[in-house]
């Protein structure tokens, strides 16, 4: 079997999206004295999705949602260039071709990203080729149901966020991740703020159930070390990506800190990267995303890694080309699973854009054992929600 020709596109949305309240989530332009757009970070509006066409007739469908255009550029000239006429099943191969031709540049951040998209549509295609779902080349069922978290929480109003935990609970999930509104620039009325945001939410859903903490980057170490301490009788699962990705000695510092669990990597790439991050202890939960981080072919690396360091991976986002990866890995006990459709800060576009993904029920998901490839399609519902660039 040969690739014959990769198509991507960038599906930008221009349907209703609902407006986030201010201070909906810490991020890490809030430490400038002037962060401009408080969505800066956060605005994932577009997405690129990638074909990859075969001489039998299959095709592969990848996804990248980071930086979609710039992704689609790096695809179209300089990794198409190295994947086609190979056969898909030389994948090891085809991502060491794309890593090492673009190292320069392309080993972290969105290079990475755009090798990670190709690596997704080609796991699809060796899917559809044998007949099998991605999970059962990866190692098969490990479990007979995914158990995934509510994720989204964002900080509003305290009764209004309350409501929306009890939603969560209505609806069978006994796990949940909020998000922190306040900062170092926020003084000791935002600590007491953000104390009070987690207080009402347990108040809500008690301690029989889980709840994860998000940060994303919003923080420093000062700040962080100051407010775990105070965290800790809230009994978190974990606090996540409280400091920048760079600052792999202030995660290490935070993970030793307190009995509060460090999460990260939803913005680390490759298994070199996680090694660094294990070995220092610096995360006590991988959040790899498979489409940053390297794809299925880096992924299943960091599983491996995480399985020896004995660190539970538990990828950001959910969705298809992450849970083939948590059904097939002991080392993956739970997944992420966005809840909401309307679209916000844009990590519900996939429901807009493909067809496929499971929905939970009671808490838990599950993967079609005779479904081929990821099992996702390109929806041709929302077409006319899109500007599509190809
Ligand atoms: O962990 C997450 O779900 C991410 O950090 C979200 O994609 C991001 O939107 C922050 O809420
Ligand atoms: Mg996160």
């Amino acid at each position: 079997m040969k690739i014959t020709s990769i198509k991507t596109r960038v599906f930008e949305w221009k349907g209703h999206t609902v407006p986030p309240a201010s201070n909906f989530c810490s991020n890490a332009t809030d430490m400038l004295w002037r962060s401009g757009d408080s969505m800066g970070t956060f605005r994932f509006h577009d997405w690129a999705v990638v074909e990859i066409q075969t001489d039998t007739g299959i095709v592969g469908i990848g996804n990248v949602a980071l930086a979609p255009r710039i992704a689609k550029n790096i695809i179209d000239h300089y990794l198409a260039p190295l994947v086609i006429g190979h056969d898909p099943f030389d994948y090891e191969h085809i991502w060491q071709s794309m890593y090492r031709s673009t190292i320069a540049w392309g080993r972290k951040g969105i290079g990475m990203a755009a090798i990670s998209a190709i690596d997704i549509a080609i796991w699809d295609v060796m899917g559809k080729a044998t007949n099998k779902p991605v999970f059962k080349l990866l190692g098969g069922r490990t479990k007979e149901k995914i158990p995934v978290y509510a994720s989204k929480l964002y900080r509003t109003d305290l009764d209004e966020m309350q409501r929306e935990a009890q939603s969560y609970l209505d609806q069978g999930f006994n796990m949940m991740k909020m998000r922190f509104g306040y900062g170092p620039n926020d003084g000791p009325q935002g600590v007491k703020q953000n104390l009070m945001s987690v207080e009402a939410v347990r108040e809500v859903i008690g301690y029989d159930n889980d709840l994860m903490l998000e940060c994303y980057m919003g923080w420093n170490l000062e700040y962080a070390k100051r407010i775990l301490p105070k965290l800790e009788r809230f009994e978190p699962r974990w606090l996540e990506e409280p400091v920048i990705p760079d600052d792999i000695d202030g995660y290490a510092e935070l993970n030793q800190l307190t009995s509060i669990p460090i999460s990260g990597g939803e913005h680390e790439f490759t298994s070199h990267g996680f090694k660094q991050l294990l070995d220092k202890r610096a995360i006590s939960v991988i959040q790899y995303d498979t489409n940053r981080v390297g794809g299925i072919t880096a992924a299943r690396k960091i599983n491996a890694l995480a399985e020896v360091y004995s660190v539970p991976v538990i990828p950001h986002a959910g969705q298809m080309h992450n849970y083939h990866l948590t059904m097939s890995t002991l080392a993956s006990p739970i997944a992420e699973f966005f809840p909401v459709h309307d679209v916000e800060v844009g990590n519900e576009l996939f429901y807009y854009i493909f067809e496929g993904d499971p929905a939970p029920v009671n808490g838990y998901l599950d993967l079609d054992d005779n479904m081929p490839g990821l099992g996702l399609s390109i929806s041709t519902k929302y077409l006319d929600h899109f500007n599509i660039i190809g």
